[in-house]
């Protein structure tokens, strides 16, 4: 890979319970790039995101960010080194409005007003609905919100789980023109994308997991050109689904 990583897992191993749920997960994520993360269902790819923010912790492995070993770090303290994570379920307030939300997530001080007018341009509902309660919005304007959140500070890396699940095509490429922002701005990404045409069109790296480890990585192009290695690696054809 031609970038310094700003992320690198280490044989990171996570259990849940009783259960091995990752098994040595070795993953970089090179800055300025999007690499995608792959898998059929339960592989463990939100596991491994939660495992880097500490919302689960790794019992065996190392996870390093810019450099510095977060490994046990406490989870607020990941987020102010610089991650922002958007979970598959929203992690938004219902009872407060969009404002309040927004303001809640800006974890350095006061919103910066120029990144806000940035967010407003991507995101027109937001502005719609900014004393609106969270709860009221429909559910892609709600993921919007979810990415906003993440967004309204400049971080080095963001998490973002299957940020177009069961959203409508034009809220997809909505979503899809935000995400680009802010590689173009300098960030990293690190996306949990079920929609091939999405992680096609965003991806730069791809690594795919199965049974809780990374069973393949590289240039998202290689992967999306080769429709045999698709099904063998996910048991489908991604360009179909
Ligand atoms: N809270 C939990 N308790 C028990 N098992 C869990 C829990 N969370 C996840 N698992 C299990 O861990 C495995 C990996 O789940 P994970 O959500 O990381 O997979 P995933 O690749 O993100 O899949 P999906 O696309 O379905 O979200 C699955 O077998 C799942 O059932």
């Amino acid at each position: 890979m031609s970038s310094e990583p700003i992320l690198e897992l280490v044989g990171v191993s996570t259990d849940i319970g009783q259960y091995h749920i990752l098994r040595g997960v070795d993953l970089n994520v090179p800055a300025n790039t999007v690499t995608m993360l792959l898998g059929r269902n339960g592989a463990g790819k939100t596991t491994t995101l939660r495992s880097i923010m500490g919302h689960w912790r790794c019992h065996e492995g190392r996870i390093f960010f810019d450099g510095v070993d977060i490994t046990k770090m406490p989870t607020a303290e990941i987020a102010r080194a610089g991650i922002g994570y958007v979970p598959e379920h929203m992690g938004i307030f219902s009872d407060l409005t969009v404002e309040e939300n927004m303001r809640l997530a800006a974890i350095q001080g006061p919103i910066d007003s120029a990144r806000l007018d940035w967010i407003f341009g991507v995101f027109p509902a937001l502005k719609t609905f900014w004393r609106s309660a969270a709860g009221t919005l429909s559910g892609g304007q709600k993921q919007m919100l979810s990415i906003a959140r993440a967004m309204i500070e400049e971080r080095k890396l963001y998490l973002i789980d299957e940020p177009t699940k069961g959203l409508a095509p034009a809220i997809v490429t909505t979503m899809a023109r935000a995400l680009n922002d802010l590689k173009r701005q300098g960030a990293a990404i690190l996306l949990v994308e079920q929609n091939f045409a999405v992680a096609q069109a965003l991806g730069d790296y791809s690594d795919v997991m199965d049974d809780g480890r990374i069973v393949w990585s590289g240039a998202m192009s290689r992967l999306s050109e080769n429709a045999e290695l698709q099904q063998k690696l996910m048991g489908l054809s991604l360009a179909g689904s």
